[in-house]
Formats: C-alpha cells, sequence, structure tokens
C-alpha cells in the first residue's frame, strides 16, 4: 500500500504525477491558501504533507499522529515551530538553492524600482501627467551604480545579490552576517562590516537574513536613525525582521529615503497599512521566487523531499535544526 500524503497547495500535473507514483495522495483544490482548520483535519491521517509557508504548530502535530515530514516549498521556514516538530519527531524539509539567483533578480529590481521610481513614475505617465509643464525635475531618481550596498544576510542569496551589486552595478559591497566568510572579500572584495557601520555608510540596505528570534525587528527605530536619510531599505527576507511602526516614522520624517518591500509583518498587506500611502515606498505581494520556471524547481523539490520522507529514504533538504531527528 501507498503512504497517504497530502498536498495543501497548487502543483503541476508533472509534480502530482510524480507524487502520485509513489503516494496516495489528496490535494488542496480550494482558492488560495488552506485555511488553517481543513489543513488541520486533512494531516489526522497522513504521513506526510506538502506546504507553502502553512504554520505548522504543536497543535496541529497533536492532530497527527501519524505524520513524518511537512515538506515546505519554500526556504524560509519560519512558519515551523521546530520545538514542537523535534518533540513530535517530524522531519521539516525545505527548497534551498533553486532559487537563489530568482530572488537576488527580485532584490535588484526592487532597489532599481524604488531607487528610480519606477512604479510612481509608470503611473504618472499612464494617468496622462506627462505633459509639456512637466518639470524634469520632478522625474529624478537617485542612482544605484557607483554607491554602496550593505547586505544583512549573507547566505545562499545574499551572496547572488552582493556579486550583482558589485559586478552588474560597480557597488562597493558590505555585510553583517553570523559568520563572516573572509574568501568574499579575497575573491571578490564584498567586506564583512559591524551592523551599525553598515548601516552609517550604506546607500541601500538590503536585508536577507531568515526570521528567527533573533532577527526580529532587527531593523528597529535605533537603526533607521543609523542609516542616512539618502538610503533605500530593501527587505526580501520577512516582513517582521523590520518593525514596521518604526519604518513608517523613519520614513514619514525623512530619516530614510525609500524602502522597496516584497514581504510584510501581516501578509497578505493590509489595506490601512500606512506604508501602502507612500510614494517612496514599493510594494510588492511577496514575489521573491515567484518565476515560473522556479516555482515549478521548488515544487519538485518539495515533491522529493515529501516522498522521500515517506517512503524510508532520506530527505535531501533536511532543515539543519531538524538533522538530528536522521541519526535516530
Ligand atoms: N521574499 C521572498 O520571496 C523570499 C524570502 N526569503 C527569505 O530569505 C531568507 C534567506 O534565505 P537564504 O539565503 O537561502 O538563507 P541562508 O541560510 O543561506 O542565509 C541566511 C544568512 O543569514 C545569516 N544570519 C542568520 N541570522 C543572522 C543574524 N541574526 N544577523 C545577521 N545575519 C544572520 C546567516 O548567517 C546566513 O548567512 C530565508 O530564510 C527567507 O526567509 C527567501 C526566498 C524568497
Ligand atoms: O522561499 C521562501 O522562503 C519564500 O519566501 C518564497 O519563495
Amino acid at each position: 500500500m501507498k503512504p497517504k500524503v497530502y498536498i495543501a497547495r497548487p502543483i503541476s500535473k508533472q509534480v502530482e504525477e510524480y507524487i502520485g507514483e509513489h503516494c496516495d495522495y489528496k490535494k488542496w483544490q480550494g482558492e488560495g491558501a488552506i485555511p488553517l482548520d481543513v489543513l488541520m483535519e486533512e494531516v489526522k491521517n497522513v504521513e506526510g504533507v506538502l506546504v507553502q509557508h502553512a504554520p505548522i504548530t504543536n497543535e496541529l502535530l497533536d492532530q497527527a499522529p501519524h505524520l513524518k515530514i511537512v515538506s515546505n516549498s519554500a526556504v524560509g521556514y519560519d512558519s515551523f515551530d521546530l520545538a514542537a516538530m523535534k518533540q513530535h519527531r517530524v522531519l521539516g524539509t525545505h527548497t534551498p538553492f533553486v532559487l537563489d539567483e530568482t530572488v537576488a533578480d527580485l532584490a535588484m529590481s526592487l532597489m532599481l524600482a524604488t531607487a528610480r521610481r519606477v512604479p510612481e513614475l509608470n503611473n504618472f505617465v499612464k494617468q496622462g501627467k506627462w505633459n509639456t509643464q512637466t518639470k524634469s525635475q520632478e522625474l529624478f531618481g537617485i542612482d544605484v551604480h557607483h554607491t554602496t550596498m550593505g547586505i544583512i544576510g549573507m547566505g545562499r542569496i545574499g551572496e547572488k545579490i552582493a556579486r550583482r551589486a558589485r559586478f552588474g552595478f560597480e557597488m562597493d559591497v558590505l555585510y553583517n552576517s553570523r559568520t563572516p566568510k573572509p574568501e568574499l572579500e579575497e575573491t571578490y572584495g564584498i567586506v564583512y562590516s559591524e551592523l551599525e557601520a553598515l548601516l552609517k555608510k550604506s546607500d541601500f540596505v538590503v536585508l536577507i537574513v531568515p526570521l528567527t528570534p533573533e532577527t526580529h525587528h532587527l531593523m528597529g527605530e535605533k537603526q533607521f536613525a543609523q542609516m542616512k536619510n539618502t538610503a533605500i531599505l530593501i527587505n526580501c527576507a520577512r516582513g517582521a525582521v523590520v518593525d514596521e511602526s518604526a519604518l513608517v516614522r523613519a520614513l514619514e520624517t525623512g530619516e530614510i529615503r525609500g524602502a522597496g518591500l516584497d514581504v510584510f509583518e501581516q501578509e497578505p498587506v493590509l489595506t490601512d497599512n500606512p506604508l501602502l500611502q507612500m510614494e517612496q515606498v514599493v510594494a510588492l505581494p511577496h514575489i521573491g521566487s515567484a518565476t515560473e520556471q522556479t516555482r515549478a524547481a521548488m515544487l519538485m523539490k518539495a515533491a522529493e523531499n515529501l516522498v522521500a520522507g515517506v517512503t524510508g529514504g532520506v530527505p535531501e533538504n533536511v532543515v539543519k535544526e531538524l538533522q538530528e531527528l536522521l541519526e535516530e
């Protein structure tokens, strides 16, 4: 008999066929994200579940006595209650590497869009506001090339962003990360910096760290005060890495110039969020990895991890905090 699994997000035909070869599966057929009460019900009898960002809580795990693996079709796994998964001996996997270039491309797009006011000026033209009276200075942005980028989080994606900035835009690149990587300085001239110095020197501050208790509200009032008044914040990590109320104040008071945000503390972002009313903010709906090619690769990787986890194999991408479960 094939192991039972539940697929809690839409998947392609190809991925569905692959899972079907190895598992007896049921899938979420509704619109948008699966409601938590539905997921809670569906996990009761399965050995594996494929999700994207759905919170894996102690309560959910209590309902799922047969569960062996949660395969997350994303690289970030702040949605996992790691202690509860350890306690319930449930493996958690993610999808590293396959999305690095795509997320790095998006970080650069956000930086360019914010610095050169692309969405704002696109609206300006389409709304018929460009006319013979338009003053050219009203359309000015700021340069990106030959400026300084400070990257917070020099992991898989951070490194791809750094290389784009250094070689594509000839920027000086500083970074702050838990573990300095001296080879980056030797090979590429990408320089480790303490956080405060990075914030003081950077024209663009890019966040690409995991959301953890240590990085929650890493950017708050104090950090915005340390940034240049002309600097732009780019957040491609998770919304809660930034204290959004402090960001609103920093933008209102001109403490920083602008922000390009792919992620928000509350997603989908609420329409009354003041950030959405600000011209100097470019806002995107969490699309860092959202290209056809990359999402297909992520889903296939997530499916492979799922199948390995329920068929006695060793999933390739068990998150580091749960790897000890493989040794038991
Ligand atoms: N906007 C989007 O759609 C996407 C967002 N992400 C987010 O980006 C994060 C990073 O992804 P990867 O580069 O693959 O992860 P990674 O694990 O390769 O790199 C993370 C880096 O952050 C550093 N770090 C961790 N805690 C830190 C701290 N307290 N201070 C400074 N540095 C710290 C680590 O040392 C590591 O170098 C993911 O966890 C996810 O939350 C990832 C993909 C898409
Ligand atoms: O992979 C992630 O962590 C995302 O946020 C979506 O790609």
